[in-house]
């Protein structure tokens, strides 16, 4: 495989018998888990806001951008939200500290007992004009017009009810990131994602940026103008008992100026027990959840199949 295949999101979402575009998906989810997606339907300008917003946001002055971080955080874990400087993230150990800056962000919720639920802490307009705004409206469109969506095909691909994931993503968690490169700096390490899937959005950039690793080498995902990037994650592999993969990728900017990257991990109900297909084992989405943060920022052993990727 040269280039990531493309799939149509408009053409998954048609109501046909035998739906070619459903067939391509399955093949793409059982060989590399990783695709573009076309005809999202999602806004342009709530893209180009949400680039524009982070960007400021983090050329701010560092003791601005540190009232953001996770010590000021009231979900737990508080690794889950908020700002982090350069050097912060653990993905690979071959890596280390990753040369990259993130804020994360999940649903906007009244404080809970359950991990990952919770109220954001964003920075105002005063602070950070339309960062809070723009995320949130991009949240909105990615939560409603592209992960329903996706995930009726995913099931239908898989021969179950269109309807099947929907007792698990009744309320689901999503932890919502931007991310900022500086320029030429350099590896940020090799991993999987840990979730359901991924909606990664990419700064239209000349330049290739992130890789991804199947079938035993490295192939480029540039940007392709109006598409998002789909990777599927370590729990849709868990669920599937393997036919679906979770593919290692890492992100190497080696290029003059910033790169801004928008990954939306998408989890199921933080209370969701999964039955891995086939099998008589049960995986609550929590435990994995706070095993994999555990990994990342109190270990440092890195994220997702990081280790057994080494
Ligand atoms: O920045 C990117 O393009 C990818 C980031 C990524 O893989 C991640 O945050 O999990
Ligand atoms: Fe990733």
């Amino acid at each position: 495989m040269e280039h990531l295949p493309i799939i149509s999101l408009s053409e998954l979402d048609k109501n046909e018998v035998d739906n070619q575009e459903i067939k391509r998906l399955y093949d793409t989810c059982y060989e590399c888990g990783f695709f573009y997606l076309k005809d999202h339907g999602v806004s342009k300008s709530s893209i180009d806001k949400t680039i524009t917003a982070s960007r400021n946001f983090f050329h701010l002055p560092e003791e601005i951008k540190q009232q953001y971080g996770h010590d000021v955080q009231k979900v737990y874990p508080p690794t889950s939200r908020g700002y982090v400087p350069l050097l912060g993230e653990y993905l690979n150990k071959e890596i280390g500290f990753d040369p990259k800056a993130i804020f994360d962000l999940g649903l906007d919720k009244p404080l809970s007992e359950q991990p990952f639920t919770g109220p954001n802490i964003l920075p105002d307009d005063n602070i950070a004009p339309d960062f809070a705004e723009s995320h949130y409206n991009l949240q909105k469109e990615i939560m409603t017009k592209v992960v329903p969506k996706l995930l009726k095909a995913i099931a239908i691909s898989l021969g179950l009810e269109p309807t099947w994931f929907d007792p698990y993503f009744d309320d689901p968690v999503l932890i919502q990131r931007t991310i900022y490169y500086p320029e030429k700096s350099g590896q940020a390490g090799k991993h999987t994602d840990n979730g359901i899937f991924t909606v990664l959005i990419q700064e239209q950039l000349p330049h290739p940026s992130l890789r991804v690793y199947t079938k035993d080498k490295w192939i480029d995902a540039p940007c392709l103008e109006d598409t998002f990037i789909i990777n599927l994650g370590d729990m849709l592999q868990m669920w599937t008992n393997g036919l679906f993969v979770s593919t290692p990728h890492a992100v190497i900017h080696e290029y003059p100026g910033t790169r801004i990257s928008i990954p939306f991990f998408i989890y199921p109900n933080i209370d969701a027990i999964i039955k891995p297909f086939e099998t008589e084992k049960t995986i609550s989405s929590k435990e994995v959840m706070l095993k994999n943060f555990e990994s990342i920022w109190v270990d440092h052993k890195g994220a997702g199949r990081a280790e057994e990727l080494v």
